[in-house]
């Protein structure tokens, strides 16, 4: 059976690092870390998210400012906030949550955004930095990913990494991050030919594909880590008519059997997303005033 990567724990180790810093930055320089999140509309999956984000963020010492806009916001409105926000020196990360309703451009809004305040990484100035090796902010839920697998394995260099789901937002950068420490990389996706062998290859999967359980225990080498970034909220009448439960990408059970280590779903990737939240705004924060970026919390 696979040891058990406590995202949750973690996560909480992670935060107490932030706070430290956090109190340090106060005590000695006066200053104090702020997030701006703005929410537009109301998605539902992305409520639950910011619920404890924003309770986790004022925990951690920082300031947490929220800004939610109706969901037919014009996008000038939109970037003029953003631009605010810019401009804002109390304000060192911003985050704007996605998806976006559809009569706003997403990339156009995102790259609006200061890169040294882009918390998310998703300003094309800051994938620009990570392809380059350069100092960049690190999308979160990648970022979460990395410091679970190092902190498992010490050293990834020379694993072969199998990342499933090529998206911006986790499956792209999560891959130029296993190969920045070594890692031999393969990026997989839906029209990959014979995936089933391509994962099997792999010391390392990453599964972030958003379709729930589609990645079963046959296709997992024997002692591989298993890291599961779905979170699917699916049926389960077993728990009475009319409820769900969640699960990732990977069909836990039969892949604990044969990894070596798997995270949880929920309790595994997820928090370790907000605690970089967290770390990348104590990060923005410290490079906006000439500090060195926390050790051990950054790429
Ligand atoms: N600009 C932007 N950046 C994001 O990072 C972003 C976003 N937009 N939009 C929405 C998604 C979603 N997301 C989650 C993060 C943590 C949990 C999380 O902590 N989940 C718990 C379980 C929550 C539950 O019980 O429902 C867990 O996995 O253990 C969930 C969802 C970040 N997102």
């Amino acid at each position: 059976m696979a040891q058990i990567i406590d995202g949750k724990a973690f996560a909480a180790k992670v935060r107490g690092q932030v706070a430290d810093h956090v109190a340090q930055l106060r005590a000695d320089h006066g200053i104090k870390p702020g997030l701006a999140v703005v929410l537009v509309g109301e998605d539902p999956a992305s409520q639950v998210y910011v619920k404890s984000k924003g309770k986790m963020t004022v925990e951690v010492g920082m300031t947490s400012v929220e800004h939610r806009l109706p969901a037919d916001t014009p996008e000038d409105t939109l970037l003029s906030l953003i631009a605010e926000l810019n401009a804002d020196a109390d304000i060192h990360g911003i985050l704007v949550q996605l998806p976006l309703p559809d009569h706003l451009d997403s990339d156009l809004v995102i790259n609006s955004i200061d890169p040294a305040k882009d918390v998310d990484g998703f300003h094309i100035s800051n994938v620009g930095l990570l392809g380059t090796g350069q100092d960049a902010m690190v999308p979160c839920t990648p970022l979460g990913c990395l410091m679970m697998l190092r902190d498992y394995h010490g050293s990834l260099s020379g694993m072969d990494a199998v990342v499933v789901g090529r998206s911006n937002i986790v499956g792209k950068p999560m891959a130029q991050l296993l190969l920045g420490d070594s890692c031999t990389v393969t990026i997989a996706h839906s029209r990959t030919k014979d995936l089933a062998a391509v994962v099997k290859r792999a010391d390392i999967v990453v599964a972030a594909v958003g379709r729930a359980e589609m990645v079963p225990g046959d296709w997992i080498k024997p002692g591989a880590t298993v890291i599961d970034v779905g979170i699917n909220r699916i049926p389960a009448p077993e728990k009475g008519e009319g409820k769900t439960r969640l699960v990732g990408d990977v069909h836990y059970e039969s892949c604990a059997e044969v990894a070596g280590a798997i995270t949880p779903v929920p309790g595994g990737v997820g928090p370790m997303t907000i605690a970089c939240l967290l770390a990348n705004t104590l990060t923005a924060c410290c490079r906006a005033n000439g500090l060195p970026a926390p050790e051990g919390l950054t790429a």
